[in-house]
């Protein structure tokens, strides 16, 4: 038997192993090779390899081989690095921007001691850029960064700077292919560079929605072995004049209220969410307009199907297929079909994905798709704060988050929303003859803010940015975009499967 090398991993004899074997399965997830020394006819040559945790966790692991001979020593090692060279999947070189700012402005530490070394073992060059400003990154990537020159994109933030970098890339992206970004109806081009999140921020949704974790060794690793997830992305466009993109969450009141309080709080850190969402749920503001939204048709799921979207989704491949081989056709058959909700909302929300986070691991809609070309509109109608209490709490439990009669949930293709106080005067017509001599304004009173009444509107909370205007015009843009993660695995717990 060869003596074990002084690592803190187990010896393996080398020789004897063949393809197919357990060695050959640690191999496929390789992305580290080097031989350290030479025994007296024993060549020792640590392998690293990823290893699967718990709760979706990735870690990187070591397997130390021996081989008897230096030459075959030698073998080994060339097989497997040509192995590796001809993954064109995996990144040899990134652009990575890091937010020094976001969450607990701890970005740049937990670039340089958790992902950096890791980069650097297996072979990953970087450029890295420490963002000076807001909207560094997206302007670095709008004019100046030159895309051809890398394999992806890192970002190391929250959902407001991985809002930052896909308004860069998508931008690009548009300009470079002479499609006109700022046009409602337009059909993008999908972004070719991949984007990896080292999960850096308050809530770190479109992380934890893509990979299971927010874990910035387990991010680093998906990025490193060359994952690919697609993912859809919205355009928001107030009176035809663009306003941003989202991923994740769009949310009117409830959510859009808490974003805007808790920027004031960001000398707290991501527990300023949790003193602005206790603030909002006892404030209890109801917002009144009118949602217009377009039905996704002959697609596959519906948002209570309890099927959640994960690695390797056939809800995202069939309805990405149909709807990028059908895309004019679709549209066309679907124009006509807007249907109209004008109400009394404690919250309006659109999620383009489950928005699971560690505060809501099913998240807002736990059966709401990656990449399926529909976001879901989540309508929560004014009710008692009992009744909302017991509503969000539904985002922390296994029960039916729809099964309430003040809340309904669509999945669309597109979605418009106007607030009461932006309404055509027709429309206001209609609402006073529907409501009985105009007592559903009875709320409103802009006009005294320091009297004490609710608020006429809200501001809508855009993947954690404010937008501008609360008028909006809403269309999903299918698989827009690709990310480094896989979806999230569903796997028997302690087995390594991923042999392909
Ligand atoms: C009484 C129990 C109530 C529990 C409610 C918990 C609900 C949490 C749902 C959170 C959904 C989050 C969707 C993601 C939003 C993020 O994009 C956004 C910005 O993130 P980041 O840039 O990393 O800061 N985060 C939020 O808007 C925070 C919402 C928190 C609401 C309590
Ligand atoms: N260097 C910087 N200084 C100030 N703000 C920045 C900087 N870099 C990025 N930002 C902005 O910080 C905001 C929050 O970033 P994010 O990474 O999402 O953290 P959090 O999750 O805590 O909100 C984003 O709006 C982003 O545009
Ligand atoms: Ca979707």
């Amino acid at each position: 038997m060869v003596p074990s090398p002084s690592t803190s991993a187990p010896a393996e004899t080398c020789g004897p192993v063949l393809p197919g074997s357990v060695c050959a399965v640690k191999l496929r997830c390789v992305f580290l090779l080097k031989c350290v020394s030479r025994r007296v006819c024993v060549c020792v040559c640590p392998v690293s390899y990823v290893e699967r945790g718990r709760q979706h966790r990735w870690r990187c692991a070591q397997v130390t081989f021996t081989c008897p001979t230096e030459a075959s020593c030698q073998r080994w090692v060339a097989g497997i690095r040509e192995l590796l060279a001809a993954n064109a999947s995996r990144p040899r070189r990134l652009l990575v921007y890091i937010n020094p700012y976001g969450g607990k402005k701890q970005g740049k530490r937990i670039y340089e001691q958790k992902v950096a070394p890791l980069f650097a073992r297996a072979g990953v060059s970087t450029h890295v850029i420490v963002t000076e400003y807001a909207n560094h990154a997206r302007d670095h990537l709008r004019t100046e960064a030159e895309l051809k020159q890398f394999d992806g994109v890192v970002c190391v933030g929250g959902d407001g700077m991985f809002s930052e970098i896909i308004h860069g890339l998508i931008w690009r992206t548009q300009v470079d292919g002479s499609v006109d970004p700022g046009c409602p109806d337009e059909t993008l081009s999908p972004c070719s560079l991949r984007v990896g999140i080292i999960p850096a921020g308050s809530t770190d949704c479109i992380c934890f929605a893509t990979v299971g974790t927010n874990d910035p060794v387990t991010s680093a690793l998906h990025i490193i072995v060359g994952d690919s997830q697609a993912m859809d992305v919205c355009s928001i466009h107030h009176n035809n004049t663009f306003l941003r993109y989202s991923v994740s969450l769009l949310g009117y009141g409830f959510y859009g209220d808490v974003l805007t309080d808790s920027e004031r709080k960001r000398w707290m850190g991501p527990a300023r969410y949790d003193l602005s969402g206790l603030k909002m749920f006892l404030t209890h503001h109801y917002y009144e307009g009118t949602v217009s939204y377009l039905p996704a048709r002959g697609i596959l799921g519906t948002p209570r199907d309890g099927a959640r979207c994960r690695s390797g989704c056939v809800v995202c491949q069939h309805n990405g297929q149909l709807l990028s081989e059908k895309a004019e056709r679709y549209e066309t058959e679907n124009d006509g079909e807007w249907r109209t909700i004008r109400g009394k909302f404690l919250a309006i929300n659109a999620a383009s994905m489950s928005c699971a986070c560690p505060r809501s691991p099913k998240g807002l809609s736990p059966a709401a798709h990656l990449a399926d070309g529909t976001t879901d509109l989540i309508l929560v109608r004014k009710c008692s704060r009992f009744n909302f209490l017991r509503h969000l709490l539904r985002h922390t439990s296994k029960d039916d988050q729809f099964d309430l009669t003040f809340v309904e949930v669509h999945r669309v293709r597109r979605f418009r929303f106007t607030p009461r106080h932006c309404q055509s005067d027709s429309d206001l017509e209609l609402d006073l003859r529907e409501n009985n001599k105009g007592q559903i304004f009875s709320q409103i009173c802009t006009d005294h803010p320091a009297c004490g009444c609710a608020p006429a509107y809200s501001s809508w909370n855009c993947d954690g940015e404010i937008l501008t205007h609360t008028a909006i015009d809403v269309r999903v843009h299918c698989q827009l975009i690709k990310l480094f993660a896989r979806g999230i695995e569903e796997l028997e717990s302690g087995l390594c499967v991923t042999v392909t």
